[in-house]
Parts: structure tokens; C-alpha cells; sequence
């Protein structure tokens, strides 16, 4: 750990990145640069629901395919600070380092944040590494001391965390939010969310035992769980495990009512 005081403040110099999901729905970002690397950014950033202008002076066949005029435009081939103009985030993706520099320091007199492919301690922000399963989201940063240490943790990760997880956290989702609406004490919400976190619900999924599922809910949180809205449930949940694409040790059970 390297701390630095400043005004009293100790502030970690290694790890200057605070970490925050952000939803970038319908937020313009400007990717300045139309290569390899803007192209991985715009990727990323549509999944989100971004709105991408790009300054470039040429694209990659596959970012030119991406512009479709509405929501990703290749506005221009010269930078100048006007492309800043009613923009939410700036990406700095040039081969031209001295340029990546203007356009952050630019973003930075207007409190933008901006994300630097070059001299990334110079940015605001950075871009961490991602396994996303449903709503699970493990990101992952080095601080920018090594991307390809960042990828190495995510690909392991994702080993880890396996597409089983989608469904899991759903369940958990839904059930956490009928459990809210029965109108009990906090004390005996919390005893309920405890219960079922114990409870094996990931390796029945795993294992394709819906019957068991069933089974375990009702067992921890009695006839109050209504078992037609579980089931619904699970018979969305379980779609993609019939496919032979998941893995499924055992072909899932049919519905118990
Ligand atoms: C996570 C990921 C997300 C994404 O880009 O979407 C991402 N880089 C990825 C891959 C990757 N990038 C590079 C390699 C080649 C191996 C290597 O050089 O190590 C590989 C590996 C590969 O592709 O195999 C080269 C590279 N990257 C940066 C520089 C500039 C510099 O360091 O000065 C250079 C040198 C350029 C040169 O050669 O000069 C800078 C940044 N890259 C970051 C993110 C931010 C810090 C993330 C962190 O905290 O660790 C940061 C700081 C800024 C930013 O871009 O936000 C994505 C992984 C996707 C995945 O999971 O597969
Ligand atoms: N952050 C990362 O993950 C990462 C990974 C690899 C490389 N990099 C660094 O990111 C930068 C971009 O890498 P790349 O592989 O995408 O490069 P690239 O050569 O594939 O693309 C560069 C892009 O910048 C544009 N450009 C160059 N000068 C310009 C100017 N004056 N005005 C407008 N556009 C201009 C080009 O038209 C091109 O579209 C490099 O500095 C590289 O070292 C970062």
C-alpha cells in the first residue's frame, strides 16, 4: 500500500479507482478513435444501453457495421473541445497520445469524466474486466498495473461462476421480493433470506433438481410462499437448461404443484 496525506486525508495511491455500477442508459459517450480498442469500448458500452458518437479518422470494418446513424454515429474525423458538447462520458482512444492528452485535459476543465486507452492515470475512470451473469456483475481491476492479469482473474472467474448463476440470482431476486411483500417482521424477513442462502440452491440448479427446489422454499418458508408464482418462475428459469448448451447432470424434473 502506498498512502499519500493530503489535507489530512490518507488516500491510497495504489488504488485510486473507487469501484460503482452506473447505468448508462441513453447517456451519450464520445469515443474518440475508431480502432481495436474503440471498438472493444463500443461493444461494452452498447450491451449497457450507451449512445456512442465516435470522432475518428478512419473505423474498423466491424465499428463501421455498428453505426447505424441513431444510436452509434461516427460524427466527425477531427477532434476539437466542441465534440464535447452534451456529452456524459469520454473515451480518449487514439493512436495520437498527444492528442488522448488534449482531450482529457479538455474533459477534466469541464468536470467530464474520461477514460484514457493511453496513460490511463492521467483519466478519470477505468474500465475493469467483466463476468456478468443475469444480474450478477464480478468486475474486475488491477488499477491498470496489468489488463492481461485482469483478464486472466475474469477468465477464471467465469469458470467459477458459471451460467447457472443467471437463474440463481433471479430466484433469489423474486423470492426476496415475495418475501418482502407477506408483511412480516424484518426480524423474521432476515431469519427467511438467511434460511434460503443456506439452503443448496445453486447445485440443484446445477443438477437440474427442480422437484427439490420446490421442496427446500416450502420447507423453510411454509404454505405462505405461493407456489403458482414459484413455478412460473421456474418454468422460465429452467428453458435454457433444456437446451443442451447448459450443463445438466439430470434432465430437470417436471413441475411439482
Ligand atoms: C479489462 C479491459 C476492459 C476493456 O478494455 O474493455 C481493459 N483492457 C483489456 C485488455 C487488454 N488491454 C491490453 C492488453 C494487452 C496486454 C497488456 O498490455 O497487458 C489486454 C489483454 C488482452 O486483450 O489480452 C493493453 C493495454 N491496456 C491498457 C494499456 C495502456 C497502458 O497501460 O498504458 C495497454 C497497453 C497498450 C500498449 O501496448 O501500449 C489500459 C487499460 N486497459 C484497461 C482495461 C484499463 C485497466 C484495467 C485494469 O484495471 O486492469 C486501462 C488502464 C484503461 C482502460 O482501457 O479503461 C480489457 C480486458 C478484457 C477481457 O476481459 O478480456
Ligand atoms: N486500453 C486498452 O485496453 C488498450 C489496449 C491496447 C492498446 N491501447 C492503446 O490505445 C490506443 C489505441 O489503440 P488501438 O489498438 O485501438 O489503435 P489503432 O491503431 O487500431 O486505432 C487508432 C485509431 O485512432 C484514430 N486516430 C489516430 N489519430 C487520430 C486523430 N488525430 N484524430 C482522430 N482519430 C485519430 C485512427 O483513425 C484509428 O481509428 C493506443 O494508444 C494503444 O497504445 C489501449
Amino acid at each position: 500500500m502506498r498512502i499519500r496525506v493530503e489535507r489530512g486525508t490518507e488516500i491510497d495511491d495504489e488504488n485510486r479507482f473507487y469501484p460503482i455500477f452506473v447505468s448508462l442508459e441513453d447517456r451519450v459517450c464520445l469515443v474518440i478513435g475508431g480502432g481495436e480498442v474503440a471498438q472493444r469500448k463500443v461493444a461494452g458500452l452498447l450491451r449497457f444501453g450507451a449512445v456512442i458518437r465516435i470522432v475518428a479518422k478512419d473505423l474498423t470494418c466491424r465499428l463501421e457495421e455498428r453505426c447505424d446513424g441513431t444510436r452509434v454515429r461516427w460524427i466527425g474525423r477531427d477532434y476539437e473541445p466542441g465534440c464535447l458538447d452534451a456529452v456524459d462520458l469520454v473515451f480518449a482512444a487514439t493512436s495520437d497520445v498527444e492528442l488522448n492528452r488534449r482531450i482529457s485535459a479538455d474533459a477534466r476543465a469541464r468536470k467530464l469524466w474520461c477514460n484514457m486507452a493511453s496513460d490511463p492515470e492521467m483519466g478519470t475512470f477505468i474500465v475493469p474486466s467483466m463476468v456478468t451473469r443475469g444480474a450478477l456483475n464480478l468486475a474486475v481491476s488491477t488499477g491498470g498495473a496489468s489488463p492481461a492479469l485482469a483478464r486472466e482473474i475474469r477468465e477464471k472467474l467465469e469458470k467459477e461462476f458459471g451460467p447457472e448463476w443467471g437463474p440463481y440470482i433471479r430466484l433469489m431476486g423474486y423470492l426476496r421480493k415475495v418475501i418482502q411483500s407477506m408483511g412480516l417482521e424484518s426480524s423474521e424477513n432476515q431469519r427467511l433470506f438467511r434460511a434460503i442462502a443456506a439452503l443448496p440452491i445453486l447445485s440443484w440448479i446445477q443438477e437440474g433438481r427442480r422437484g427439490e427446489i420446490l421442496r427446500g422454499l416450502q420447507d423453510v418458508c411454509g404454505p405462505r410462499l405461493g407456489i403458482e408464482g414459484l413455478n412460473a418462475l421456474l418454468d422460465e428459469l429452467w428453458k435454457p437448461f433444456s437446451s443442451s448448451s447448459q450443463p445438466c447432470a439430470t434432465p430437470p424434473e417436471p413441475s411439482a404443484t
